[in-house]
């Protein structure tokens, strides 16, 4: 399947501390991937090294197929990110940001009006950016970054500092454009409850390496089963590799999703029966808590 970001043994040291190990991440087309971790993990890091802001020690990363060393100036092209705080001019309108970010990409004035409206800032394109609010800081860079029409956007932290409404406006905002404008993103949040409303996938990353959650929310389930008879069912689901823990009289299973009626019948077949069956609400917390377990104790 075509791939818009592909990241292969990606290392990245500053001085002697070695930041960033191995790391590989594909992103598809019209995916929004939310990329989480604790303080530190460097989420910062990668997303600085795919948009060219610093340079990776090993590894390579293609953009919509173009090696960002090789190609850099075709890469550069497909992608467009904000990256902490919105690089703006502040002294200058918000307008005229966006027209000065046009000229130097070479964008022609039908884009500075839609990307103009996209902001939304109305009157207020007139008044100086370093007198906007933070939301309203954060909506015009990312107009700026979209004026190149972009095949990859990367936001690192793009609702911090927003009001909830700002939140809510930008959550379907970004859904939209990667409708509208056949967009991929990938972006970092510490907010779990906007990463899971936002996100088709998830890329974990903890001490500059990407980790797996034991379950894959989008392809798995998790099922709460009683049976009549504990030693048989260990005895099932070891036989077929079936992901279990049991906890008392009851057994947790991680199933692919729409398996749970083989799952009852092979199951019966055995001679085991279910007394009952509950599926188990995974949210993103319980995920996050589950990967990087330290925060268990908190
Ligand atoms: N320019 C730099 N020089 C030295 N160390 C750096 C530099 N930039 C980042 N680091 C270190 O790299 C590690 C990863 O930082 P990074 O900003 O990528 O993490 P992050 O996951 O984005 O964290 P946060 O969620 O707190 O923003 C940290 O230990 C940080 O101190």
């Amino acid at each position: 399947m075509e791939k818009i970001l592909e990241i292969k043994d990606l290392n990245k040291s500053f001085g002697k501390e070695k930041i960033l190990h191995d790391i590989n991440m594909d992103i598809y087309p019209n995916e929004i991937v939310g990329f989480i971790g604790p303080n530190g993990a460097g989420k910062s890091t990668v997303m600085k090294c795919i948009l060219s802001l610093i340079f990776p020690d090993s590894g390579t990363i293609t953009v919509n197929g173009f090696d960002i060393k090789k190609e850099r100036l075709k890469a550069l092209d497909c992608m467009a990110g904000v990256i902490e705080s919105p690089g703006l001019f502040l002294d200058m309108s918000g307008e005229n940001n966006i027209k000065l970010f046009a000229e130097l990409r070479g964008i022609d004035s039908k884009r500075v009006k839609e990307i103009m409206e996209f902001t939304e800032l109305g009157h207020s394109l007139k008044r100086k950016a370093g007198n906007y609010s933070m939301g309203m800081k954060q909506r015009l860079a990312l107009g700026i970054a979209l004026l190149s029409k972009p095949k990859l956007l990367i936001l690192d932290e793009p609702t911090n500092g927003l009001d909830p409404t700002a939140v809510i406006n930008l959550r379907n905002e970004l859904l939209e454009l990667v409708n509208k404008e056949d967009i991929s993103i990938l972006f970092s949040s510490h907010q779990l409850e906007e990463v899971e409303k936002l996100s088709d996938r998830l890329i974990c990353i903890n001490k500059g390496r990407i980790v797996h959650p034991e379950i894959n929310a989008s392809l798995q389930d998790i099922y709460i089963i009683e049976v009549n008879n504990m030693e048989l069912a260990r005895e099932f689901f070891q036989k077929n590799n079936i992901n279990y823990n049991t906890n008392d009289s009851k057994i947790e299973v991680v199933i692919d999703k729409g398996e749970i009626q083989n799952l009852i019948v092979s199951m019966a077949n055995e001679g085991i029966n279910i007394s009952n069956l509950e599926k188990k609400i995974v949210t993103l917390e319980e995920l996050y808590k589950g990967i990087y377990c330290e925060v268990k104790n908190i």
